[in-house]
């Protein structure tokens, strides 16, 4: 039996475009983005994958690159199921600003421990363990469920969200997934045992570049 999961960070938004901080803030894809998402879809047909059920956020970005990937791969109306559980983590007052601007500000090493350290959250926002306290039970109770059942599932959904899941599909420290990027559009195709462990990873693009 087939295993699959797809993950799938959203394309790159109008935010990111702009080097902001968005969170739960809800901006669209940019142009480019939604052609990340298209591509992502058309690598994956090209794969000869299909998917059964798709899963996102209550956030556009994530919700349009899911139905572009889908639209791509001749899927359009499949099964989409969304949750604020898969929501990208929360920047809190971060929310809207400049990222050069908040280094320039509070310094690169404490923007770095916000972005990227495990449990540092930003003020008034969630850190990285906040976020995964309600990724993993949603992951475990909704999404595993269809994988282990032979369903092939795409996950489209933000770069913490999804950091969250992947620290644990791939055995990661509290330390060692502070030098985790998860870059726009680029689907992680993992295979899993009947452990739930994973028996394969595949990353559909070999020149990993992270939006900031
Ligand atoms: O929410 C955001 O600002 C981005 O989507 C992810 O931000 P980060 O890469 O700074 O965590």
């Amino acid at each position: 039996m087939e295993r699959m999961l797809v993950l799938a960070r959203h394309g790159q938004s109008e935010w990111n475009l702009k080097k902001l901080f968005t969170g739960w803030r809800d901006p669209d894809l940019t142009p480019l983005g939604v052609e990340e998402a298209r591509t992502a879809g058309r690598w994956l047909k090209a794969q000869g994958s299909q998917f059964d059920v798709a899963f996102t956020s209550n956030l556009k970005r994530a919700q349009n690159t899911c139905a572009l990937i889908l639209e791509s791969m001749g899927q359009s109306g499949l099964e989409t199921i969304r949750s604020e559980a898969l929501n990208e983590r929360d920047y809190g007052d971060l929310a809207g600003l400049n990222k050069d601007d908040a280094r320039e500000r509070w310094g690169d090493a404490q923007v770095h421990e916000w972005r990227r350290s495990y449990d540092v959250p930003p003020p008034g926002g969630e850190s990285l363990k906040d976020t995964a306290a309600r990724v993993l039970p949603y992951y475990i109770q909704h999404i595993l469920p269809r994988v282990m059942g032979g369903e092939r599932v795409l996950v489209a959904a933000h770069g913490n969200s999804l950091r969250a899941l992947v620290m644990v599909l791939d055995g990661m420290t509290t330390k060692t997934i502070a030098s985790l990027e998860i870059a726009t559009g680029i689907p992680l195709v993992y295979h899993l045992k009947a452990d739930t462990t994973v028996e394969s990873k595949l990353i559909l693009d070999k020149d990993i570049d992270a939006a900031d």
